[in-house]
């Protein structure tokens, strides 16, 4: 499986702000490419945080983008996938209409009946780790449901997660022009935290868009 990471931060890193409400960093250009990174995958995903928090759709957007998927015989959109330990997902979420196909990653504690809910309301629940979703596990399993290239959009938790967990192929950030600050608010990778063996990045490209900077990045 090939995953790419993307994520927009404020020029102090910041996903959003201490109140985890959405915070719009990226502009049309940047919102753009972030729609045709989605429609080059087979999935996206992001935590239960970030559900709980924007209520997010993780479809695409452009009709163009929609038709080429089907021109080549991919579904209109890519699979949607929470990680959620304990199926918090609230089954009236953007995310699990019939618009596309969603996952849920679970943990064994996760309670029969939100399991129940999410399956009620069509999600495919993927059970994977005890009482925090196991990553490497769970991506195995997406993987064997025919998902090869992955995005991750975040938030900070799964992100820390899953390059502490090695499984990111790629990271693209756009850095928006702006300052959030706040030592609560979430930043691109949170968790506990890298202390020595930092995962080393190669800087691919620098480019100027909207009134930012988008830098890409191969995981070494
Ligand atoms: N600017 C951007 O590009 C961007 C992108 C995405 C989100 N955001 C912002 O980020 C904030 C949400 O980020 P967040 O860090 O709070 O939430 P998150 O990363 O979306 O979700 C974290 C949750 O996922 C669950 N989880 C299960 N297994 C995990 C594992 N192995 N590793 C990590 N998490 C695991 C945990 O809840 P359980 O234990 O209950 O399962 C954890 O609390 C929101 O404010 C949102 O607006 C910004
Ligand atoms: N690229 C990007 N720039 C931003 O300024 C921002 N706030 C996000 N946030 C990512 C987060 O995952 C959002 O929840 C989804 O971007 C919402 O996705 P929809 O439009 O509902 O499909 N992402």
């Amino acid at each position: 499986m090939h995953v790419v990471a993307n994520a927009a931060m404020s020029a102090d890193g910041k996903l959003s702000s201490r109140r985890r409400e959405q915070v719009v960093i990226s502009g049309p250009e940047d919102f753009a490419r972030v729609d045709a990174l989605r429609a080059s995958c087979d999935a996206v995903l992001v935590g239960v945080g970030t559900v709980l928090a924007d209520d997010p759709h993780l479809t695409v957007e452009d009709p163009k983008l929609r038709d080429e998927r089907r021109a080549r015989g991919d579904p209109t959109h890519p699979a949607r996938v929470v990680v959620d330990t304990r199926a918090r997902t609230p089954p009236g979420s953007r995310i699990l209409d019939d618009e596309a196909s969603t996952y849920v990653l679970v943990g064994e504690a996760a309670p029969e009946d939100h399991r129940a809910a999410l399956r009620e309301a069509g999600a495919h629940l993927l059970e994977t780790g005890d009482d925090r979703v196991d990553l490497t596990s769970g991506f195995a399993a997406l993987e064997a449901e025919g998902i090869d290239r992955l995005m991750v959009e975040g938030g900070g938790e799964i992100l820390f997660s899953v390059f502490e967990a090695g499984l990111v192929d790629e990271l693209s950030v756009f850095l928006g022009s702006l300052v959030i600050g706040g030592r609560e608010a979430p930043t691109l990778a949170d968790g506990t935290g890298f202390v020595e063996e930092f995962p080393d990045l190669a800087l691919e490209s620098v480019e100027r868009i909207d009134d930012g900077v988008l830098c890409r990045y191969a995981v070494e």
